[in-house]
């Protein structure tokens, strides 16, 4: 059985939505922010701030190309993987379902607020909007996409799932 991939913009809530459908499928997780963390002992900011984003990038990659080895998986993905094309042939691949969440500006400035989690964000309106604009035509590649913003989690769980069981008729 394939993979199941969420991309989005940061705030999406690829990482919540994630893991709750792994739950539902019965499917391993994997965060590949959170897996950089663990391996590097290094929260993402820290990682940022000692080693610069392209050593970030770097790791993500190499999640990326190992953890698409694996079946019956949930990949909830960083903002900013599939704008690398190295990253989007991989994912790419025919065996893995790509599934973008999507959320107007308010809803993610919401959703990222008073946190320092995104050193990418600094929750500065403008350059927000002028990276999901870059960013926009490498979500719109997926397979399936959800406007999320009036939707919980658990909504956008069984719309995925909805999707899936149609797929596979
Ligand atoms: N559909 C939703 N409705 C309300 N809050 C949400 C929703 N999805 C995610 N969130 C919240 O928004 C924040 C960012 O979600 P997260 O899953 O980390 O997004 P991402 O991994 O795409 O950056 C979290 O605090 C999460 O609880
Ligand atoms: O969009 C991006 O470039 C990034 C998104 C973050 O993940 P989330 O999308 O889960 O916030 C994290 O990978 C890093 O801060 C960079
Ligand atoms: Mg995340």
């Amino acid at each position: 059985m394939m993979n199941i991939v969420l991309i989005g913009f940061m705030g999406t809530g690829k990482s919540s939505v994630g893991r709750l459908l792994a739950e539902k499928l019965s499917y391993a997780f994997v965060d590949t922010d959170a897996l950089i963390e663990e391996r590097a002992g290094l929260s993402i900011p820290q990682m940022f701030a000692k080693f610069g984003e392209k050593y970030f990038r770097q790791r993500e990659k190499d999640i990326i190309k190992e953890t698409c080895n694996r079946t019956h998986t949930v990949i909830s993905t960083g903002g900013g993987v599939p704008i690398f094309e190295a990253n989007r042939q991989i994912l790419q691949n025919g065996r893995n379902i790509i599934v973008c969440l999507r959320a107007n500006i308010p809803t993610i400035l919401n959703r990222t607020k008073g946190r320092g989690d995104r050193p990418l964000l600094k929750n500065d309106l403008h350059k927000m909007q002028a990276l999901l604009k870059q960013r926009m035509p490498f979500y719109n590649q997926a397979d399936f996409i959800i406007d999320t913003d009036e939707l919980s989690p658990l909504q956008i769980v069984n719309e995925i799932m909805v999707y899936l069981r149609r797929r596979k008729k």
